[in-house]
């Protein structure tokens, strides 16, 4: 092999030396939320993250859709499900039950960093600077109080939102406006065992509410909570409950979480699924879904050729393993 390709075959090898730090999601279930996670690891690998993609999976992922994630570079781990205390909670999606199985990644104790994505989120531009973040704190995006979702709480009743706070106050009458809350589809954070416990066990001891584990994190982490711009995890509702908050050519997470924005089950029969800032969305997960030419075999693609074509050439029969055949 040519001493240049030799050399960038190395270089390419070597490990980079980045302190143990990852992005991860979570993934339950033998449906379609797969394509999600695969559409995530395609999108920070072209943003050319610096960070593998960890996938917290329940046993109940198959063993095909893992293979799925395996060959798109993502580090696989199974997870035992986190169940909520008996409850007769009406939560605000009944499979929010399964979100509390998220709580696990506090324990990846090898990552002294990470960022947690849902399934139904894109990332379109780099965001491996938010892991430069001061340690102590749990960053994320403020969530929104419009959609129906929130029917059940006194905000929604009053028209209350914390991404316009002066435009409905909070009456004094009510006491204190809620606390700063935080969409949990998105959020720096460091694992800790310690943490993971104190968590586990506040879990066993608080009743199960609406939004399930996004409501138990932010009671938890309420007084280490620190906001980020909404460019960093764009609930897409925002688009129109706030548009005055948002200015899409800066947006560069967008989260899917509105009824029928799911790329990869949209109809475009659902409210506001016509908009037009919502189908160039779509459009643009699916952009990237559907593009398969960086893949990292594909990375590796001309460093194996060329070294097969050295080889040859110097009379090593090259002889495909029977896996990569
Ligand atoms: O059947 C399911 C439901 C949820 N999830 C995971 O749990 C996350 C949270 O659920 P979802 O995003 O649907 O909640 P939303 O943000 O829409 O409220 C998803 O993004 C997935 O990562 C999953 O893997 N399978
Ligand atoms: O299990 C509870 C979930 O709660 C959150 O979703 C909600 C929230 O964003 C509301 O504000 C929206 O109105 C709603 O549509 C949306 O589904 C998180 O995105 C998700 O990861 C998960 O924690
Ligand atoms: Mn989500």
């Amino acid at each position: 092999m040519a001493p240049e390709l030799v050399a960038a075959a190395a270089d390419f090898a070597k490990p980079a030396v980045l302190p143990a730090r990852a992005y991860v999601t979570f993934l339950a279930g033998n449906g379609d939320y797969v394509k999600g996670v695969v559409g995530l690891a395609k999108g920070l690998r072209k943003v050319k993250s610096a960070y593998p993609l960890v996938v917290a999976v329940l046993p109940d992922v198959p063993a095909e859709h893992r293979r799925l994630l395996e060959d798109q570079g993502c580090i696989v781990r199974e997870i035992e499900p986190v169940y909520p205390p008996e409850n007769q909670t009406q939560f605000a999606m009944a499979y929010y039950v399964i979100n509390y199985s998220k709580l696990r990644i506090w324990e990846f104790v090898e990552y002294s960093k990470m960022i947690y994505l849902d399934g139904d989120i894109q990332v379109y531009d780099n965001i491996d600077h938010l892991l430069d973040l001061e340690d102590g704190y749990l960053y994320a995006v403020m969530d929104c109080f419009c959609e129906k979702t929130w029917a059940h709480t006194p905000q929604y009743n009053i028209g209350y939102c914390q991404q316009c706070p002066e435009k409905v106050t909070w009456p004094p009458e009510m006491g204190q406006p809620p606390a700063l809350y935080f969409n949990a589809g998105m959020f720096v954070f460091e694992p800790s065992p310690v943490t993971y416990e104190n968590l586990l066990d506040t879990l066993q001891t608080t009743p199960p509410t609406s939004f399930a584990e996004q409501d138990l994190l932010n009671m938890f982490f309420k007084d280490v909570y620190k906001p980020i711009p909404n460019v960093y995890n764009l609930v897409v509702a925002m688009l129109w409950r706030h548009p005055e908050n948002v200015q899409l050519d800066q947006v560069k997470v967008v989260h899917y979480c509105a009824a029928g924005s799911k790329p990869w089950r949209y109809t475009g029969k659902e409210e506001n699924m016509q908009r037009e800032d919502i189908k160039m969305l779509v459009d643009k997960w699916w952009a990237i879904y559907n593009n398969n030419t960086d893949r990292v075999v594909g990375a590796l693609q001309p460093l194996i050729v060329a070294a097969i074509n050295d080889a040859t050439a110097h009379g090593v029969k090259y002889v495909a393993a029977p896996s990569a055949a």
